[in-house]
């Protein structure tokens, strides 16, 4: 959602960014792992910590990162195969250390079984429905889009804890439901995702012609049947 509506906007004040890191001679690829290192680092220390708030502040930081790698990439004139499987696998790995961190915290601060089962059900579905895309891709079909996707999914997740964490700072006491409303309402509609990229991919057109047998190792990488 946030993607189509942020990209442009977004990408005004970041092409700068790129533009000067490129000209500092950095390479789009570093970026990538130092924004995703920063950024597993804060997850897994921060919010076990119980340090919602800046933990959120500085995840968010960091996952900005995330822009500008591909700001650079353009900048040099597009990105490579291998950026963009960087890319994609550093956001799954960022992914599963936030939640895996917000999980930590869900046991071992608040002793919440339902925050921690929320959590969970976003740490599957996060790397679920970007697998469905990339599987799809796979495929030469395309399941892109839905309900959630990367950037509501961090929007959500971060705005949560952060307003959590800041109602623990202040004292708010209505204010600490936040994350337990973000996190649910965040699994709901990443398993309504997860069904919305099947659905797209099952009615595309081709998608359930019975796939040509062949006589080797068949292209998907599996076991031949004849
Ligand atoms: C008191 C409370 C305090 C709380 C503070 C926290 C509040 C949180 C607010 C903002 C946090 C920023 C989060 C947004 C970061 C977005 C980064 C991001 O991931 O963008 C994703 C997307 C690009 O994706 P990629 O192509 O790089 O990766 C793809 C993605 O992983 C796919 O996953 P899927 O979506 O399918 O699940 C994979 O499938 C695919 O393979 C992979 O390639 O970027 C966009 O979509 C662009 C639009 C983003 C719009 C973001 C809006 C953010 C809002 C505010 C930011 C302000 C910006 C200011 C810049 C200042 C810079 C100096
Ligand atoms: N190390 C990288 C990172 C990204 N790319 C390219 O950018 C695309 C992602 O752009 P975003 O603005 O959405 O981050 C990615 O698909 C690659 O084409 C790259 O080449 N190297
Ligand atoms: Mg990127
Ligand atoms: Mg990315």
């Amino acid at each position: 959602m946030l993607s189509v509506l942020g990209r442009a906007a977004v990408s005004k004040v970041i092409a700068p960014v790129g533009r000067a890191l490129v000209a500092a001679g950095l390479s789009p690829d570093v970026v990538t792992v130092f924004g995703t290192t920063a950024s597993v680092a804060a997850a897994v220390t921060l919010f076990p910590s119980g340090h919602l708030f800046w933990g959120a502040i500085v995840i968010a930081a960091f996952v900005l990162f995330d822009l500008v790698d591909g700001a650079m990439a353009r900048e040099r004139g597009g990105g490579t195969r291998y950026g963009a499987v960087l890319d994609a696998t550093c956001d799954r790995i960022a992914d599963g250390a936030i939640f895996a961190g917000l999980a930590w915290w869900a046991v071992y601060h608040e002793n919440s079984r339902s925050l921690l089962v929320a959590t969970l059900i976003c740490l599957v579905t996060s790397q679920v429905i970007s697998y469905a895309k990339a599987r799809a891709e796979a495929s030469g079909l395309s399941a892109e889009g839905g309900l959630i996707e990367r950037s509501d999914r961090l929007v959500i997740v971060l705005l949560g804890s952060g307003l959590t964490g800041l109602a623990g700072h202040f004292g708010i006491d209505w204010l600490e439901w936040a994350v337990y409303v973000a996190m649910w309402l965040l699994a709901v509609a990443s398993v309504i995702t997860v069904f919305q990229r099947l659905l797209q991919v099952r009615n595309a057109e081709g998608a359930r012609d019975p796939l040509p047998k062949k006589s080797g190792i068949a292209e998907s990488g599996e076991a031949p049947t004849t």
